[in-house]
């Protein structure tokens, strides 16, 4: 695939030395000549631009299902650019914008300003997703078909921040998406079930006197739209899997043949609901932090594929509408710049998976759920390169004012956390690390 006329001139040759493709085997040097893997081994390439990796694990950019870059609408908390800076520090080539912006992405006009915004700023593909109903109100399909062949070809269409929860709305939307080949993510959450809710249904909220949001506003939805699926033989993708109940309705619903893939954000394999004792609106989500059990489902069902994919779900708020008393705040938290390292932690140190897994979750399944034909792609000569390299025995200390995003709302602060991206590639050219001298 060519450079976009946009993009800054980008070297024609550039060579990554000693970098271990998915941290297997020897450091090896990587060659890449106009945005293609063009030789895998020992290179010898005098007078190339280089990049030293020192033995770091090479994997295939990342890919984010869900990612709210808040334009238009909100640029006072993140734009199309600097989403995209925090996306490419991330180790991510590609995002996936939702479509909850002001106005709502439920048209091609908007759709396609967030789509060339994403060209021109040039530092990850930012394909925005289309909302299912128009203004997100769960009534009237929005025009999907327009969205889909617009320029900016929207692929994935969700009303996230909303359930699709009208049962009839579901199946229409399930059955056009099935006749455009593009997938609904919902956000599963009966709303009948979670009025007033602010945390977990359980202990945690009972003691801090939280109005409980049950797993089973989450679990209905979820068993209810895996049989519309499968009746419709159309593809479903669900958001932010956060409790055992669903892990368990998708691997049910999986080994019935149903066409559905599902995501769980890194907040969810790593955070309980006992960080809420503080009270600190950094901690609220939509979904909510669950239990230390549902944690460690959330992991099992990761790594062994029931759910498919990490996804950030990364939701950034102003300070105004953060800090402040807990019903009041708005729910959602920073993902993209820790996303790998969280991962790194709950799953990887935790020997549930390997840097194959990782590229696997991370990258390969996402860039096949959306159907992008140049991410997730195998190391491989003739390839994108579409890359990231992780430095696997580093830390750093997570900082929200010093992360690229407009806001700083990250429940990571202070957190020493493994595995650093020290540079990202976009097509070839270098998109977050040093550029190489
Ligand atoms: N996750 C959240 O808590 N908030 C998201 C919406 C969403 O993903 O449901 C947001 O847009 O802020
Ligand atoms: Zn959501
Ligand atoms: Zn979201």
């Amino acid at each position: 695939m060519s450079a976009l006329a946009s993009e800054p001139r980008t070297p024609d040759t550039l060579l990554l030395r000693n970098v271990r493709p998915y941290g297997e085997g020897d450091p090896v040097d990587v060659l890449v000549r106009h945005g293609v893997i063009a030789e895998i081994g020992a290179v010898t390439a005098d007078g190339v631009e280089t990049v030293e990796g020192n033995g770091a694990v090479l994997l295939p950019g990342f890919v984010d299902l869900h990612t709210h870059l808040r334009e238009p609408g909100r640029e006072d908390t993140e734009t199309v650019e600097t989403g995209s800076r925090a996306a490419a520090l991330g180790g991510y080539t590609a995002v996936f914008a939702m479509a909850n912006t002001d106005p709502v992405a439920d048209n091609a006009v908007v759709v396609e300003h967030v789509w060339r915004r994403g060209r021109e700023v040039g530092l990850v593909d930012v394909h925005p997703v289309g909302a299912v109903t128009v203004g997100l109100k769960g009534e009237k399909l929005a025009e999907l078909g327009t969205m889909a062949k617009s320029a900016a070809n929207v692929r994935v269409f969700s009303d996230d921040g909303h359930c699709v929860h009208d049962p009839l709305v579901m199946r229409r939307a399930l059955e056009y998406s099935k006749a455009l080949d593009v997938v609904v993510a919902q956000h599963a959450e009966e709303p009948r079930l979670t009025v007033g809710a602010q945390a977990h249904e359980g202990e945690q909220a009972a003691r801090l006197g939280l109005q409980g949001w049950p797993a089973a506003a989450e679990e209905s939805i979820v068993a209810r739209d895996c049989l519309l699926a499968l009746h419709a033989e159309a593809r479903l993708h669900v958001c932010h899997v956060s409790t055992t109940g669903t892990a368990d309705v998708l691997k049910w619903a999986k080994a019935r043949g149903t066409k559905v893939s599902a995501e769980v954000t890194p907040h969810h394999l790593l955070l309980t609901d006992d960080r809420l004792s503080t009270y600190d609106p950094v901690n609220k989500v939509n979904p909510p932090l669950r239990t230390n059990a549902d944690v460690e489902a959330l992991r099992r069902a990761l790594a062994e594929g029931v759910i498919d994919c990490v996804a950030t779900d990364h939701a950034p708020h102003a300070v105004q509408d953060k800090d402040c008393e807990w019903s009041a705040a708005r729910p959602g938290m920073l993902g993209l710049q820790t996303a790998l390292s969280v991962v790194v932690e709950a799953m990887v140190r935790t020997g549930l998976l390997d840097w194959r897994g990782v590229a696997r979750v991370m990258s390969e399944r996402p860039a096949e759920i959306a159907g992008l034909p140049d991410h997730g792609r195998p190391i491989e000569v003739g390839e994108p390169a579409n890359l990231v390299l992780v430095d696997p025995d580093a830390t750093w200390t997570v900082r929200g004012a010093e992360l690229a995003s407009v806001a700083g709302n990250t429940p990571f602060e202070g957190m020493e956390l493994p595995g650093v991206v020290t540079t990202t590639l976009l097509r070839g050219r270098v998109t977050a690390g040093r550029i190489p001298a």
